[in-house]
């Protein structure tokens, strides 16, 4: 149904805030009710800190060293912690473990807000935000800080940003493409039928890459070929990403003049379409925080060419400065020279702002192909900038709001995904269908706009197309990489309509194929569905009274929520690998365990170190990825036939397309089946398809006993 364009901007900006609203509280709650010490074990902060330098890092960036406070410890370690380069934290003084509770808000003043810019055994690095910098003295001197994790507020600004506008446009602001993109008018029509080369125009395609399939090049001609928008459905394996390379290259190929902007959600799918695209040796550039890509693509980094080509020589002698005096500051001891030297700096900074700006200029119009986060491509290097294409990676994953930031001056769109895996993860909950939040919108006038009634950000843009245009503008790949047959048959007939082929060399490999691997039932056998019915293997409900263990472990566990564990099937899985690794010779890194619950992965958590390199992640941290065997524990058994939230087909759709040749299920398949229709198709399927096993809970006691 076409939604008209204000309605659905201030819905976007209503559900935005109450997403942001749900970050900041549970960052509040946990800071406010937890010691730094608790908060440092739940992995939201590291404490005990000192500074150990100050410089200018890339980007002008004031970066602050930080590293264990001898005051405190002897150890020149950091000790275990949960922070990660590119998260954004709060740098400040350390507040007493005990005391008056402590107000995120109150942490804010005082502190400095950054982003980890590098992790190491006894060093974190943050890159103080320059706005910061210009209002506030940075910690310093001998005194003991801490960070501690913040919501990103920065991707929320431009998301909000991007729906101000689109709610204040008006009809002659829309483009041709938002028109289509939001039904008020019908994408061009493109030929059903583009199966010869020479169908797209403009000459006969010649393929770069001689290996894709007939699916990648049918999706390629249909985006070349499509006005407008074009969705490229790819399922798990099916090589999304090697498509869109191609569709790079003969973008490129076709006009000399043509610029493409590619953007993901996240600075991963960025990365990893930079990396292969770089052999290709084409003029294309990175947008994006350097601490927060992959070293590899940091010779395409913005930020770093700024720095180093040629362009970037007018802003080296501004930085020689800038550092000379950051330099100063810690050898003076008077807080008035101090004063001066920061004014000095702020000045410095903005002349540096200034030369950068141009060199930025330079460098990205020189560029053809231009890569950002779908949040950073919102950042000033790109306002006046144009491109011909815009290409969104991982389309279903991002939330609507986020792809209208490139897409609000976009003239075509090729969005790949897939909506039959999990959409973003929402913290907030949905509000009730209809209910008309109010705004924060600056739109906002005396009447309340518009809200669409039961909106969600689950909705993605993919979604929204979808439905709105239906299968004229999409394409399906159907040849999948990864899986052997057995793993995709369910997947395949169940969601993608029976149409997926497992490619020749993947659909009949065996983890027993794998070199240094034995040939036992457990590495033969491609489906193992160990059913655990008969009630001897309960779920448990994880529960923060019960755990008289302290703090620490206690904010963890509320970071579960009310998350659900099941020892018996724990008990499996750790025989299971101790089977594929002991007896199997499988490595443990070739071992991914997977389960939707954070307290099982909790209860297992053991298993990295008796089995270092094993992986063990949730269904939804787990997407994207792939392992040679994966084993499934789904948890879930009691008598009422509850199962949660994993009568989330798209969320089973992950957690059984990971596996490349060996995928082990272990369930209670009487409580699943009364899940959902699905749920029963699936148990029913692997009682007919996997081997089956029947574990008899007493020998596996005394075999635990006895190891
Ligand atoms: N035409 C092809 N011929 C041979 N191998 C291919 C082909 N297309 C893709 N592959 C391989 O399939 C695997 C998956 O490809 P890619 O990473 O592009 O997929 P994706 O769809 O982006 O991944 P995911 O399903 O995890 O999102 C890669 O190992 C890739 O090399």
């Amino acid at each position: 149904m076409a939604i008209d364009i204000p309605t659905f901007a201030s819905t976007q900006i209503s559900l935005l805030a109450a997403e942001l609203q749900a970050e900041v509280d549970e960052t509040s709650a946990l800071v406010s009710l937890h010691s730094p010490s608790a908060l440092q074990r739940a992995g939201v902060a590291l404490t005990n800190l000192t500074v150990s330098s100050q410089r200018t890092g890339l980007g002008g960036k004031t970066v602050i060293e930080l590293g264990p406070d001898p005051a405190f410890t002897n150890s020149t370690d950091l000790p275990e912690h949960g922070i990660r380069s590119g998260d954004i934290v709060l740098l400040a003084e350390q507040p007493p473990a005990s005391g008056k509770k402590r107000e995120v808000k109150e942490l804010e003043r005082k502190g400095v807000k950054g982003v980890v810019t590098r992790v190491g055994k006894g060093v974190v690095g943050v890159a103080v935000e320059a706005e910061e910098e210009d209002r506030k003295e940075l910690p310093g001197g001998d005194k003991r800080v801490w960070i501690v994790k913040l919501a990103d507020e920065v991707t929320w600004k431009r998301m909000n940003g991007t729906m101000e506008k689109m709610a204040k446009m008006g009809e002659g602001g829309y483009s041709y493409f938002m028109r289509v993109l939001f039904g008020l008018t019908t994408p061009s029509p493109v030929p059903d039928d583009l199966t010869r080369d020479e169908d797209v125009g403009e000459g006969k395609i010649t393929w770069f890459d001689q290996s894709l399939n007939d699916s990648q090049k049918d999706a390629i001609r249909f985006a070349l070929k499509s006005p407008e928008i074009a969705l490229i459905h790819g399922p798990p394996g099916t090589g999304k990403t090697h498509t869109l390379i191609e569709l790079v290259l003969q973008l490129l190929s076709r006009h000399s003049h043509t610029r493409i902007l590619i953007c993901g959600p996240s600075n991963i799918s960025v990365d990893n379409i930079v990396e292969r695209l770089s052999p290709h040796k084409i003029p294309l550039i990175r947008l994006g925080h350097p601490a927060r890509l992959l070293p590899s693509v940091l010779s395409h980094s913005l930020d770093v060419l700024t720095r180093t080509s040629e362009a970037g020589a007018i802003v080296k002698d501004v930085r020689a400065e800038m550092d000379a005096k950051q330099a100063s500051i810690r050898k003076t001891k008077s807080g008035k020279e101090r004063k001066a030297i920061y004014a000095d700096l702020k000045e410095l900074r903005k002349e540096y702002r200034h030369r950068e700006r141009k060199c930025v200029g330079d460098l990205i119009s020189k560029s053809k192909v231009v890569l950002a986060t779908l949040h950073g491509s919102g950042g000033f290097q790109l306002r006046d900038e144009e491109f011909d294409v815009v290409i969104i990676d991982e389309a279903s994953q991002a939330l609507e709001a986020q792809c209208w930031v490139p897409l609000l001056t976009a003239k075509k769109a090729v969005c790949a995904g897939d909506h039959l895996q999990l959409p973003p993860t929402i913290k907030s909950k949905p509000s009730p269908p209809g209910e008309n939040k109010k705004t924060k919108s600056k739109t906002t006038t005396a009447a309340a706009p518009q809200v669409q009634k039961g909106a969600t950000l689950e909705t993605t843009l993919f979604d929204r197309l979808l439905a709105l245009h239906g299968e004229k503008i999409k394409r399906m790949l159907t040849t999948q990489y990864r899986m052997h047959e057995k793993i995709m048959r369910f997947p395949s007939d169940e969601l993608y309509e029976s149409r997926l082929i497992a490619a020749e060399g993947v659909a009949a490999r065996l983890l027993s194929e794998v070199p240094g691997t034995n040939d036992i039932d457990e590495t033969r056998e491609p489906l193992v569905f160990i059913d655990t019915q008969g009630g001897d293997f309960p779920e448990k409900t994880e529960d923060d009274d019960e755990d008289g263990r302290g703090g620490g472990v206690k904010s963890k566990r509320s970071l579960y929520g009310d998350s659900k564990s099941n020892e018996g099937e724990a008990m499996l899985v750790r025989e299971h690998v101790r089977c594929l690794v002991e007896e199997g010779g499988v490595k443990a890194e070739d071992i991914a365990v997977v389960s939707p619950y954070n307290a099982q992965l909790a209860l297992l958590a053991p298993l990295k170190d008796l089995y270092p390199g094993i992986e063990l992640g949730s269904v939804d941290g787990f997407q994207g990825r792939e392992k040679e065997a994966v084993i499934v524990t789904l948890v879930r058994s009691n008598s009422d036939g509850e199962v949660g939230f994993l009568a989330e087909k798209r969320r089973l759709n992950v957690a059984m397309t990971r596996p490349k040749r060996s995928l082990t299920v272990i369930g209670d398949s009487e409580t699943v089946k009364k899940g959902s229709k699905f749920l029963k198709k699936w148990m029913e399927f692997l009682e007919e398809n996997a081997d089956l096993r029947y574990p008899d809970l007493a020998s596996l006691t005394a075999a635990a006993g006895d190891s």
